[in-house]
């Protein structure tokens, strides 16, 4: 079996224009034009790609972008500081704190300073209670991205048995949260599981996301199942730099019904849906309909 590529860049795109729609519609009709403020401190230079290029498509749906860069040795205090004028900015509406913050920075508390109606990475402790309860909230974007692959794949995830690898707060547990949302039957794995190829090959849905360069193999898959490649790897090959997945593409794609490609699989979806997070946000601060379908 050779498996169905999901596309992420060029759904990503679609997304895009959806949300440039709004932003239209936002400013033409209610004079409101949604703005992002994205906070990076320190130089970690994956960090500076990642916002170059947020900065780069806020701009291109047509959306204001604001761009903190503070030095690696920022106190604690001053970032508090920035983050308060940030929250009390009526042109900022969603707020992202690059992570990881340097280690003398506290990022629990950091996040948690975060307007919970601004945080359009989800991360704030509000906004995981509200996931983990089925209230709204602001959804973190990278899960947000890979249920929006999975509904479009499949239609509805009811009954399906879906197994996450990795627990972390920004991807793990928050996926599982959305898969069980929509009826699925949801593992967690993580370093201390036992047995992990036995617990993959149960899946209908595979979502790995746990930061080792094509750990899961084709033999870890079952046949059909879809498989959602998170990772983001930089390995050294021939003297060059190459990004890759947490999933062994090639021999996974023998076996899966589907699969997302590192690079243009859930990267750009994450991007997108912190764009769609930021529209959200702008509606339900001025008290505007929400546009369908950019959000759980
Ligand atoms: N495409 C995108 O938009 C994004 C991609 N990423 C990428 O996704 C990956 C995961 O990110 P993130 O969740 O932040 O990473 P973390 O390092 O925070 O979490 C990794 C998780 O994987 C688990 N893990 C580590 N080694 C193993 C193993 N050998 N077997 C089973 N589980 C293991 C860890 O288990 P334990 O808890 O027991 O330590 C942990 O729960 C990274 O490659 C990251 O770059 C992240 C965010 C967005
Ligand atoms: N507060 C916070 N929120 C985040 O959402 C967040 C974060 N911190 N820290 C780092 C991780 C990582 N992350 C990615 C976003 C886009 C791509 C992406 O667009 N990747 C492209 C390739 C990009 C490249 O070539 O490097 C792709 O997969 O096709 C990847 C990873 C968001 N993160």
């Amino acid at each position: 079996m050779t498996a169905t590529i999901l596309d992420g860049k060029e759904f990503a795109a679609r997304v895009r224009a959806k949300v440039a729609d709004h932003v239209t519609l936002l400013k033409e009709k209610h004079s409101v034009t949604p703005g992002l403020a994205v906070v990076l401190v320190g130089e970690d230079p994956a960090s500076q790609v990642y916002v170059r290029s947020k900065g780069k498509l806020t701009v291109e749906v047509g959306m204001a972008s604001f761009e903190h860069k503070l030095d690696a040795d920022t106190s604690e205090a001053d970032l508090l500081a920035l983050i308060a004028r940030l929250n009390a900015d009526p042109e900022v509406h969603g707020i992202l704190v690059q992570l990881p913050l340097p280690s003398h920075l506290d990022s629990d508390l950091v996040i948690n300073s975060i307007d919970p109606s601004k945080d359009v990475d989800g991360f704030h402790i509000s906004n995981v209670g509200l996931l983990g309860t089925g209230q709204k909230s602001m959804v973190p974007c990278t899960p947000l991205g890979c249920l929006m692959l999975l509904r479009d794949h499949h239609g509805n995830l009811s009954g399906l048995n879906a197994v996450v690898v990795g627990r972390s707060n920004i991807v793990g547990k928050p996926m599982a949260q959305l898969l069980l949302g929509d009826s699925c039957t949801v593992t967690i794995a993580h370093s201390r599981s036992k047995d992990l190829p036995a617990i993959c090959q149960g899946a209908d849905i595979l979502v790995a996301a746990v930061g080792r360069a094509a750990m899961v193999r084709g033999d870890w898959i079952k046949p059909g199942a879809t498989v959602i490649d998170v990772g983001i790897n930089r390995i050294e090959r021939d003297g060059k730099t190459k990004l890759v997945g947490d999933v062994h593409f090639d021999s996974a794609a023998q076996v899966a019904g589907a699969i997302t490609p590192v690079p243009g699989g859930v990267g750009p979806m994450t991007i997108a849906c912190l764009l769609a997070n930021t529209v959200t946000a702008t509606c339900r601060a001025h008290g505007l309909a929400e546009p369908e379908g950019l959000t759980v």
